[in-house]
């Protein structure tokens, strides 16, 4: 009788971040998922130099993704044991990839949120939610993807300041209305912008009226997705810290934008760090604005996809199961 262990499949939404003028602090789940499925192996003690990491990538773009231990999902998974002060176990990882790669849709959050609990769950959950997403903030540098990757719905993340914090997470997360008649329709390019790019355009500094502009903005956003006001809305997508800089990263930002409000979107974003665009727009005016954005992108000679989706208000969510203890690839009987 062959033995059997605990396997864990982790499925991990989208995110989109910023949403305009949340730049590195407000964020969404989005209904597009990669699927990590992580696998004790056992090892032979008298078969030497057994490979202790085995990564199988199926799916999107699968062919992009490293499968050595620099995967974003296995440093995840040893940081996890790191932070418990052990050297992470010989482990199987099978990724399913559903969230285009270095778009501007939380690629890297699943990555970190998959790795994370899994590690977890191998470890018979030693951590909290809420343990994990303190990792995965520390890990992602920004909490905007990494904690509605984890907690799904829409999430503001605040530092709590150095004159309130306890020994306890050091950051206060609120969950944000989202009213459900307003659709995120996002497209997506063919063409790959890494986030450290995007970041990398940035002033450092900002004048008072740039803070003040932003502040206004994601007010206004926070009320405009609250209560589906569209005028608000239109405004308040608008921001002075990231978007005037990445649109120039952005062949045909212009043109999908002006596209997505003639077909009646409310407003228009750069997804994350982009290329991604997403609009809002009313479910009457969802399919017009998606076929609206991808005929604009195409004018300037970009093949994209548009899609309506929804937000995602699980977040990662794991299921445990018994199969056979995994054999290491090289596994081989002593004869
Ligand atoms: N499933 C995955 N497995 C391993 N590594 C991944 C995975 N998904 C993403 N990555 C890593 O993350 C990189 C993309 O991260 P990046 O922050 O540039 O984009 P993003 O997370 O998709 O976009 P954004 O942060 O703007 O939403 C990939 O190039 C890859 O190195
Ligand atoms: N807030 C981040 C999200 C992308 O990781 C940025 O815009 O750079």
């Amino acid at each position: 009788m062959s033995s059997t262990h605990s396997t864990v499949t982790v499925t991990v939404p989208a995110t989109t971040a910023n949403l305009g003028p949340g730049f590195d602090c407000f964020g969404a789940a989005l209904t597009l998922y990669n699927q990590f499925k992580f696998s004790a192996i056992a090892l032979n003690p008298s078969t030497p130099d057994q490979k202790t990491l085995q990564i199988l990538v199926k799916g999107l773009e699968a062919d992009r993704v490293i499968a050595d231990e620099t995967n974003l999902v296995y440093k995840a998974f040893a940081k996890f044991y790191a932070h418990l002060g052990q050297s992470p176990p010989p482990v199987e990882i099978e990724i399913e990839l559903g969230v285009p790669l270095a778009r501007g849709l939380g690629s890297s959050a699943t990555a970190i949120a998959g790795g994370l609990m899994g590690a977890n769950h191998l470890a018979g959950k030693p951590l909290t939610l809420l343990q994990l997403v303190d990792l995965a903030i520390d890990m992602e540098k920004h909490p905007d993807n990494v904690v509605p990757a984890l907690l799904g719905g829409c999430r503001l993340a605040a530092s709590i300041p150095e004159e309130l914090a306890t020994d306890g997470p050091g950051w206060e997360i609120c969950d944000v209305p989202w009213h459900s008649e307003i659709v995120p329709v996002v497209a997506i390019p063919e063409f790959e912008l890494s986030t450290e790019t995007a970041r990398q355009v940035l002033p450092t500094h900002y004048t008072r009226a740039d803070a003040i502009y932003n502040t206004a903005h994601l007010g206004l956003l926070l009320r405009g997705l609250a209560t589906n006001n569209g005028q608000w809305l239109r405004v308040a997508m608008s921001d002075r810290l990231h978007q005037p800089y990445r649109k120039n990263l952005i062949p045909g930002y212009d043109a999908v934008h002006a596209a997505a409000l003639n077909a009646g979107a409310y407003g228009l974003t750069i997804s994350g760090a982009g290329p991604t665009l997403l609009a809002l727009s009313s479910p009457a005016q969802s399919a017009d604005v998606a076929t609206a954005m991808v005929e604009a992108w195409q004018k300037a000679g970009i093949k994209s996809h548009a899609q309506s989706v929804q937000i995602d208000l699980r977040g990662s969510v794991s299921v445990e199961a018994k199969s056979p203890l995994k054999q290491p690839a090289n596994f081989s009987t002593p004869g």
